[in-house]
């Protein structure tokens, strides 16, 4: 029997999913846990005096508990909705007081008092499917009798899934999950198995809904007004309104500006690089992915105003392509791990006025972000998406601009 940890009382959430207690001298972080509640907890894991448990008792429940929409991912500890056990409103609560709570720890207090209170906004539908539904691609692992499951975080095991609550109804049409799937007898234990679109790769090969092998295979999806051509291999927003809500918050973010030279880093197949041809006079776009290159120029075939650059964004990049441009606005999209100090830094040396920095990640968000006010940018408007519905994890745009200005 493992060691469990009574009478926690549950101070805040952290990043991460977990909601924070300390108990004699320990610093504890509990899943399936939500700030005010005392309860208590199964440990998990111990490294010094930090503890890693799961909540296996509620005695004080907070108002935002609900049943948990993933009953297996509760019983069996797969990840994937480490926010199952949170309604909707309250896990928007929850990612607003963690960007809040990154942008003072990881940046400044001064940082976190020009954020304000940072909103959460629910993307459009959520509510009337209870956020269900959304996640438009999948991660599976085969597990060694050759069903579909997850791991369990932390560890080697692999659940065998009976069923995806958050998986559009396109990925449930697949019968990937199950004894009964067809597509038993095509992949392996250990292999990974991925779903968009109607495709399913197995380990690296693209297969259709009909199990014919495609070679790479390439969506057509729409944000706003905008039609893009995606491949599968390449990133795209996993929420089916994801790509949208992005769209409008950038197209807001910049419209009517009129600049004469745009950057956008991180550009990925062009989601933003079209909104922000209409806008100006000349985009360049960079990207490192050579298949997403070829996307984002592509999808921007007909607006001609616009370079795309295959490169590696680093400070090297920054200095010899960017700084010399003078880019009146500055588009960023990094990944998960931000854009980074150095490269932040030399591109506030390029002088633009604004800066738009979309991040998937609060810690990052707050890394770049002080960055970018030490350079002396000032938030114009910072705002969060709840584009991950039932997980820990949280979009946000924040609007940077050189000179103080009202929100956008
Ligand atoms: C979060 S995605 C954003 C893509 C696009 N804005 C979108 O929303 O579809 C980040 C993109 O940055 C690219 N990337 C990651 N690290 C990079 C680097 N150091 N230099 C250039 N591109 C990079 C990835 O290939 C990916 O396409």
């Amino acid at each position: 029997m493992s060691e469990v940890l009574d009478n926690l009382r549950i101070l805040k959430p952290v990043h991460g999913g977990y909601g924070l207690a300390f108990i004699d001298g320990a610093t504890v972080f509990v899943a399936g846990a939500i700030a005010g509640e005392r309860l208590s907890a199964q440990v998990i894991r111990r490294k010094g005096r930090v503890v890693w448990a799961r909540a296996c008792a509620i005695d004080e429940a907070s108002p935002d508990r609900r049943d948990h929409v993933w009953p297996q991912a509760e019983r069996s500890g797969v990840g994937g909705a480490d926010l199952g056990h949170v309604s909707l409103a309250g896990g928007r609560r929850w990612k607003a007081a963690v960007i809040a709570d990154a942008l003072e720890r990881l940046g400044s207090r001064e940082l976190a008092d020009e954020a304000g209170p940072v909103m959460v906004h629910a993307a459009p539908g959520d509510a009337e499917r209870d956020g269900l539904g959304w996640r438009t691609r999948v991660e599976f692992t085969v597990d060694e009798r050759g069903l579909a499951g997850m791991h369990v975080p932390g560890s080697q095991r692999v659940v065998a899934l009976t069923d995806m609550p958050l998986a559009s109804p396109d990925i449930a049409e697949l019968g990937l999950l199950g004894g009964d799937s067809p597509w038993r007898s095509r992949w392996k234990p250990g292999q990974r198995i991925r779903a968009w679109g109607g495709y399913i790769r197995i380990d690296r090969t693209w297969h259709d809904a009909a199990g014919e092998v495609v070679a790479d295979p390439i969506l057509s999806v729409t944000a706003g007004e905008d039609t893009y051509e995606v491949r599968a291999d390449d990133f795209w927003q996993a929420h089916r309104e994801g790509a949208g809500v992005l769209h409008e918050a950038v197209a807001r973010a910049v419209a009517g500006r009129g600049d004469a030279s745009v950057a956008e880093l991180y550009c990925g197949s062009g989601l933003f690089t079209r909104v922000l041809a209409r806008e100006s006079a000349a985009v360049f776009a960079v990207e490192g992915a050579g298949g997403a290159c070829a996307q984002a120029r592509a999808n921007t075939a007909d607006q001609g105003n616009v370079e795309v650059r295959q490169a590696r964004v680093d400070r090297r990049f920054v200095e010899d392509e960017i700084i010399a441009r003078r880019p009146g606005l500055v588009v960023m999209d990094p990944p998960r791990t931000g854009a980074g100090r150095e490269t932040t830094r030399a591109l506030a040396r390029a002088g633009a006025e604004r800066i738009v920095l979309i991040a998937c990640d609060p810690a990052a968000l707050a890394r770049d972000a002080q960055v970018l006010l030490e350079a002396g940018y000032h938030i114009t408007q910072l705002d969060g998406f709840d584009l991950f519905p039932y997980t820990h994890h949280v979009e946000c745009v924040g609007v940077f601009d050189r000179a103080r200005s009202g929100a956008v």
